[in-house]
């Protein structure tokens, strides 16, 4: 009987008629063994993979049947458990979670090794249903698994934020870095708000061309919701419908997650159109800013992008960095409480280089090195995405004896990474010397770093499109801060030292940052206020 049902099956599937004609069965027979040894040899092969990645997969914590080890994974904070699991199991060690084979990376060199040196076959995203296919019609440029649509995101992107091309943002960064310390002299209870808004200032500037947000703007809070939404869905367990695909296909009558999904789909795909709207009004009008919605206006049927996918492209760089930004610069300013020498170091450094008169300029870059420094050792530091993103194997592929199976999720923990006590014996000290030489004038970085001391950037051809852009900001809020302010703990009533956490760390979802804290700013010199006025006024 088997046969038959197979050749019922088979027709059925290729859409043949059941009443075949007599004269057409010898081909039928043909394509029916064909059909048969095609499962045969596929079921052998799956066999011949599973028994292969069994016996060659990385070691591991223990698996439980069927569940693997989806109960030890904890949902927040995995990069620290993950650390943990590295000390035991070695630099790259696996997990077997339901439907999912992981592999984890947790020294620069395997990291180097795989995504870097294979980055051709290290490319791919795991598939995020909810929160990319309906939520973001496909258009959220870090989920993008679909390689020849995001090669054309990429193009794009690297055309608007290579090294070169965010040369063109740099006045935009210091009118933003200013106008935040001029916010921090005025109010400075309010420094994190002020420091969020010129992350998110900065960046909507660069790709919409607006002037400076205020903070608390309704367009950081929208493109903020934006972004927790997705990345709520997106966590493993949030959506059923990524264990389960074949629900993507169920009628909108029937799933309610669906039709709400897709209905906020079209209201977000409304607001980012008008923001690019509002762009090619002002193009016409013959406003000259350069913005990067304007260039892409202008090259969108070159890249292949619809008007719809090309205002996600645009709001997705926004969100992509904004929050990743300002977490940093928190960072930052958590250190230089807890570490108040370093910060006098760099300001005797800013007070050669650049003086009292003015307010630093990107020109002054070059000859800060230690400033330099402290941005490298801030990323090394408190990385804000430390386990990065998801890459997964888009081909087979072994490494030193271990055997990694296509569709393999391979995750780099940045954090582990960072705190290698091979290379930072120290790494829970914020020393930005360890990337100076002896000089203190050249910067230096151990092998398998790109040159940067750190992982936070992410790896291979995935790399963050953003980074320098996100290199420009860092530098001229920190230079601008430290230029204009102590930064000291609170202080009590009684006027005792509160000195806030350094080791407490909250997870957003799509950034983890120190939570929030007091500080107190106090200005360096009578002239900070007039200067950054002036700078304001200039840029
Ligand atoms: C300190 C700031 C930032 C940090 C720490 C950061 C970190 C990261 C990381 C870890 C990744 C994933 C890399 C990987 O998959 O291996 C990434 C991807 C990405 N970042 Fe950033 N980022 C920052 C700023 C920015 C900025 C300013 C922008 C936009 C201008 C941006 C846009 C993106 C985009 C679009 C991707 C996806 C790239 C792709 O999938 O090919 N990021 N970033």
């Amino acid at each position: 009987m088997l046969p038959s049902n197979f050749t019922q099956a088979y027709t059925a599937f290729v859409g043949l008629q059941q009443d075949v004609e007599a004269a057409t069965l010898p081909t039928l027979w043909t394509i029916q063994y064909s059909f048969y040894i095609a499962v045969v040899l596929g079921g052998v092969g799956h066999f011949l993979r599973s028994a292969l990645q069994r016996r060659h997969a990385p070691p591991g914590p223990p698996r439980l049947p069927f569940l693997g080890n989806a109960l030890q994974v904890p949902r927040q904070f995995q990069f620290i458990q993950f650390n943990e699991w590295s000390k035991k199991y070695g630099p790259i060690f696996s997990l077997d979670v339901p439907g999912k084979h992981i592999v984890v990376l947790s020294t620069f060199k395997v990291a180097a090794d795989i995504l870097d040196r294979h980055s051709n076959i290290y490319n791919g995203r795991p598939r995020f249903i909810m929160s990319n296919e309906i939520l973001s019609g496909g258009y959220f440029f870090p989920l993008v698994g679909d390689k020849d649509v995001w090669r054309r995101f990429r193009r794009a992107a690297h055309e608007g934020f290579s090294a070169r091309a965010v040369e063109k943002y740099q006045s935009i960064l210091s009118e933003a870095a200013s106008l935040a310390m001029l916010r921090n002299v005025r109010h400075p209870g309010g420094w994190e708000h002020n420091l969020e808004a010129f992350a998110a200032s900065s960046i909507f500037s660069s790709v919409y061309g607006w002037p400076a947000l205020e903070p608390g703007s309704p367009h950081i809070q929208r493109i903020k919701s934006m972004v927790s939404r997705i990345t709520s869905v997106g966590t493993p367990g949030a959506s059923l419908v990524d264990f389960f695909p074949v629900m993507k296909h169920l009628p909108t009558w029937m799933a309610k997650w669906k039709r709400e999904g897709l209905a906020w789909h079209e209201a977000e795909s409304e607001v980012f159109k008008k923001f690019n709207a509002d762009v090619a009004e002002r193009m016409a009008a013959g406003e000259e800013k350069i913005c990067f919605a304007a260039e892409l206006m202008e090259t969108q049927v070159k890249h292949g992008f619809s008007e719809k996918g090309s205002a996600w492209f645009s709001a997705v760089m926004v969100a992509g960095g904004a929050d990743t930004t300002a977490a940093a610069v928190v960072s930052f300013i958590l250190a230089m409480i807890h570490w108040p020498e370093i910060m006098h170091k760099a300001q005797a450094e800013l007070d050669v280089v650049v003086g009292k008169e003015r307010a630093p300029r990107f020109r002054d870059k070059e000859n800060l090195p230690y400033i330099r420094a402290i941005i490298r050792e801030t990323l090394r530091w408190r990385p804000p995405g430390p386990l990065a993103a998801p890459h997964t194997a888009t081909e087979d592929s072994w490494y030193e004896g271990y055997f990694i199976p296509k569709g393999t999720v391979v995750l780099g923990n940045v954090w582990a990474m960072n705190r290698d006590p091979s290379i930072y014996p120290d790494y829970d000290v914020f020393r930005p010397e360890r990337f100076l030489d002896a000089s203190e004038k050249t910067e230096i970085a151990p092998p398998h770093t790109h040159q940067m001391g750190h992982a936070t950037y992410g790896f291979g051809r995935r790399t963050c499109v953003g980074m320098h852009f996100a290199d420009q900001a860092l530098f001229i809020a920190i230079a601008t801060m430290l230029w204009a302010f102590d930064i000291q703990p609170p202080v009590d009533e009684r006027g005792a030292v509160i000195m806030p956490s350094k080791d407490e760390l909250v997870d957003s979802g799509l950034v983890v940052q120190p939570p929030p804290f007091d500080c107190r700013l106090v200005t360096r010199f009578p002239d900070v206020e007039a200067v950054l006025e002036a700078a304001v006024a200039r840029d």
